[in-house]
C-alpha cells in the first residue's frame, strides 16, 4: 500500500483563510482586532524563523501581532515583569513565550504567570486540568496536537474505538495529544524512551503520532498495514548530497519505508509544522472571541466547508 500524503500545508492554509474572514467580521462588528504577542527570548537562529513565520500568519489573518525579543541574559524578573504588562494589556488576547528559554530562566514559573485566558500555547496548568479533565471545550488546547487531531480526522473521520500509540510523553505535545485521542474514545498507548519493544507497540496502532525527536527513529516496518501516521517531528539533518554543509528537514518517521505501509502519513516538512501555526492562530481568535462573550467557533467545521467548496 502506497499511503496518501496528508497535506497539512494546503489545509493550514485553508484555515488561516477561514480565520481573516472570521477575525475581520469580529473586527467589524465589535471593533476587537484579535491581538497576539511573541515573546522570544535570545538568539536561536532556528526560533528565529518559527517567530517570523507566526508573524507573518498573524498578518495573513488581521490580526494586531508585536514581537518581543529579549537579549539572551535577561534576568527572569524582567521576563515576568513583561508578561505582567501583557497580562493586563486589553490589546492583547494571546501570549507565547517562545520555549526553550535560556537555563537562568525557571520555565514553568514563566508558564504559570501567563494568564490562562490569554494562554495561547496551552501551557498554563489551568488549561492542562480543563483538558485533562474531560472539559476541553472551557480550555485553550496545545496547538500541535489539536493541529495533528484535525489531520487525523480529516482522514479517519470518527477515531471512537481505534489504537493511538504517542510516541513521547512531553507536556507540549505527548501528553496533551494523549488526552486529545483519549477525549475522542481512542484506545491510548504513550510510549516513550523506557518502552519495552517499542516496534511491537507501534504495529498495533490504527494511529501513530511520533513526537520524540530523534531523526527516522520509526521505520516502515513498525507501521500496521492501512495506519494513519501523524509525523511531529522536526529535524534538520545533514544532506550531503544537496551539496557540503547543506541540510534538510526530516520528522521521526523514516517516511520513505513507512509511506509503503502506511494508510496516510503526513510529510515533514508540510504537515504538522503549519498546522502548528495555523492553530495557534485559531486560539488567538478564540481567546478574542471569549473576550468579547462569543461563543466559539468549530474550525473542522469551517475546513469542512472549504472541502465542500
Ligand atoms: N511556546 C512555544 N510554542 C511553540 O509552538 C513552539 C515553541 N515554543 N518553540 C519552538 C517550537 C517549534 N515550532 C514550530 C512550528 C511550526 C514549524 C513549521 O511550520 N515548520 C515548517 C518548516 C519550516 C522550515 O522550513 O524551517 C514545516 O514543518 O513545514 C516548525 C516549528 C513551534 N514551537
Amino acid at each position: 500500500m502506497t499511503a496518501e500524503r496528508i497535506d497539512g500545508k494546503s489545509i493550514a492554509a485553508d484555515l488561516r483563510d477561514k480565520i481573516a474572514v472570521e477575525a475581520k467580521k469580529l473586527i467589524d462588528e465589535t471593533k476587537i482586532v484579535p491581538g497576539i504577542a511573541v515573546v522570544i527570548v535570545g538568539e536561536d537562529p532556528a526560533s528565529k524563523v518559527y517567530v517570523a513565520s507566526k508573524g507573518k500568519a498573524a498578518k495573513e489573518c488581521n490580526f494586531h501581532s508585536v514581537q518581543h525579543t529579549l537579549p539572551e541574559d535577561t534576568p527572569e524578573a524582567d521576563l515576568l515583569v513583561l508578561i505582567e504588562k501583557l497580562n493586563t494589556d486589553d490589546a492583547i488576547h494571546g501570549i507565547l513565550v517562545q520555549l526553550p528559554l535560556p537555563n537562568h530562566i525557571n520555565e514553568s514559573k514563566v508558564l504559570n504567570l501567563i494568564r490562562p485566558d490569554k494562554d495561547v500555547d496551552g501551557f498554563h496548568p489551568i488549561n492542562v486540568g480543563l483538558l485533562t479533565a474531560g472539559e476541553r471545550d472551557k480550555a485553550l488546547v496545545p496547538c500541535t496536537p489539536a493541529g495533528s487531531l484535525i489531520l487525523a480526522k480529516r482522514v479517519l473521520g470518527n477515531l471512537s474505538g481505534k489504537n493511538a500509540v504517542v510516541i513521547g510523553r512531553s507536556n507540549i505535545v505527548g501528553k496533551p495529544m494523549a488526552a486529545l485521542l483519549l477525549a475522542e474514545s481512542c484506545t491510548v498507548t504513550i510510549a516513550h524512551s523506557r518502552t519495552k519493544d517499542l516496534p511491537e507497540v507501534v504495529r498495533g496502532a490504527d494511529i501513530v503520532v511520533a513526537a520524540v525527536g530523534r531523526p527516522q527513529m520509526v521505520k516502515g516496518d513498525w507501521i500496521k498495514e492501512g495506519a494513519c501516521v501523524i509525523d511531529v517531528g522536526i529535524n534538520r539533518i545533514d544532506a550531503p548530497e544537496r551539496g557540503e554543509g547543506k541540510t534538510r528537514l526530516v520528522g521521526d518517521v523514516d517516511y520513505d519505508s513507512a509511506v509503503e505501509r502506511a494508510g496516510s502519513i503526513t510529510p515533514v516538512p508540510g504537515g504538522v509544522g503549519p498546522m502548528t501555526i495555523a492553530l495557534l492562530m485559531a486560539n488567538t481568535l478564540t481567546a478574542a472571541r471569549r473576550a468579547a462573550g462569543l461563543s466559539d467557533l468549530d474550525f473542522a467545521a469551517l475546513l469542512a466547508e472549504v472541502e465542500a467548496a
